[in-house]
């Protein structure tokens, strides 16, 4: 049985109303292929000057890039392994099995594929996902192997996540708890993504491009590349980096930090050969948290996690795309 989401019979009508479009999205060649900056986390424990350094040079990256990668993260190489198994077997299965309404006893939505509301190319992305809220997480049969590597990855990933949005705090002011107080193991979620090969890549993304609706996002990529970052206007591509997991500042921590901190527009380009797993950390509060900025005057009005939840939800029925912080701009 077939695996893959029946993306051609689904976007037939795009796809070829598209064919002869002369704007198609570029998306494979000619990009500058860039580090990101390199943040060692094992140099918050050598002494006093080194940790300081170290915060500061992760503070600069979200001011700078809004991206950075981490080494020495503790996140065990194997657990890693084991949930990038765990990813192929589930997205393996049948597509009519994964599209089932009650698909690992998750909610309708925690399976996602290209873009339902999609008008175009250009808001369609060609990639499949689980997308799992993890206060959901109990729902899922307890003797799952998925389930318990989740959870362990969930807990390490959170705790760096905290630790991580701790530290970025410190160059702002904002109060050491704010993040214990607002954000909890299941108020985050974990995004697993599947790129299948595309057999179109210079007309369509795998991921749109997009900003992410938390405070910060760690994401485990394999070694086939294809994330890209918009910087000073230009898309670059990250190269993967086998040892390190890479961070983004997310909605929130740009609305949070004032717009001192950056959330990046990023995208997956497609690829033609090979396909791609990644998986995504969203570092979220809880859907009652009003984000304000740290600073006055403030660029952005104070939202809830559920207003502007619900923004999005608004913005792409109506135009197919988020529209996101901008629409809280005072
Ligand atoms: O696959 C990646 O590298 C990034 C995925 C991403 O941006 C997301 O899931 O929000
Ligand atoms: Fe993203």
């Amino acid at each position: 049985m077939a695996i893959e989401p029946p993306f051609f019979e689904k976007y037939k009508a795009i796809l070829q109303s598209s064919a002869n479009e002369k704007e198609k999205p570029s998306t494979v060649e000619g990009f500058e292929e860039l580090e990101l900056p390199l943040i060692d986390l094992s140099h918050l424990n050598l002494g006093p000057l080194e940790r300081q350094e170290c915060i500061e040079k992760m503070g600069q990256a979200a001011i700078e890039w809004g991206f950075f990668q981490i080494v020495n993260h503790a996140v065990p190489d194997e657990l890693l392994n084991r949930l990038k198994q765990e990813q192929i077997k589930v997205f393996q299965q049948p597509f009519d099995k994964k599209s089932e309404y009650n698909f690992l006893n998750l909610s309708v939505q925690s399976y996602r594929w290209g873009n339902p509301l999609a008008t175009s190319l250009r808001n369609l992305s060609w990639s499949e996902a689980l997308h799992i809220s993890l206060k959901d997480i109990s729902k899922m049969d307890e003797y799952n192997k998925l389930r318990s590597t989740i959870e362990e990855y969930a807990e390490k990933a959170n705790f760096l996540a905290q630790r991580l949005a701790e530290y970025l705090a410190q160059n702002l002011g904002i109060k050491a708890n704010y993040f214990q107080e607002n954000c909890s193991p299941s108020s985050s979620s974990l995004r697993m993504n599947r790129y299948p090969p595309c057999p179109y890549p210079s007309m369509m993304f795998g991921i749109i491009p997009h900003t992410d609706t938390d405070f910060l996002t760690i994401v485990s990529q394999d070694q086939v590349g294809g994330l890209q970052l918009k910087r000073n206007g230009r898309w670059v591509s990250v190269k993967p980096n086998p040892k390190a997991l890479v961070v983004n500042i997310g909605d929130f921590y740009q609305a949070l930090s004032n717009g001192v901190y950056k959330s990046i527009t990023h995208r997956v380009i497609a690829n033609q050969e090979t396909e791609r797993y990644s998986a995504a950390y969203f570092y979220c509060p809880t859907y009652e948290t009003v984000i304000e900025s740290c600073s006055k005057p403030s660029l952005y009005k104070k939202f809830s996690f559920k207003e502007y939840r619900e923004q999005i939800q608004k913005d792409v029925k109506a135009t197919g795309d988020k529209v996101g912080l901008s629409r809280f701009l005072l």
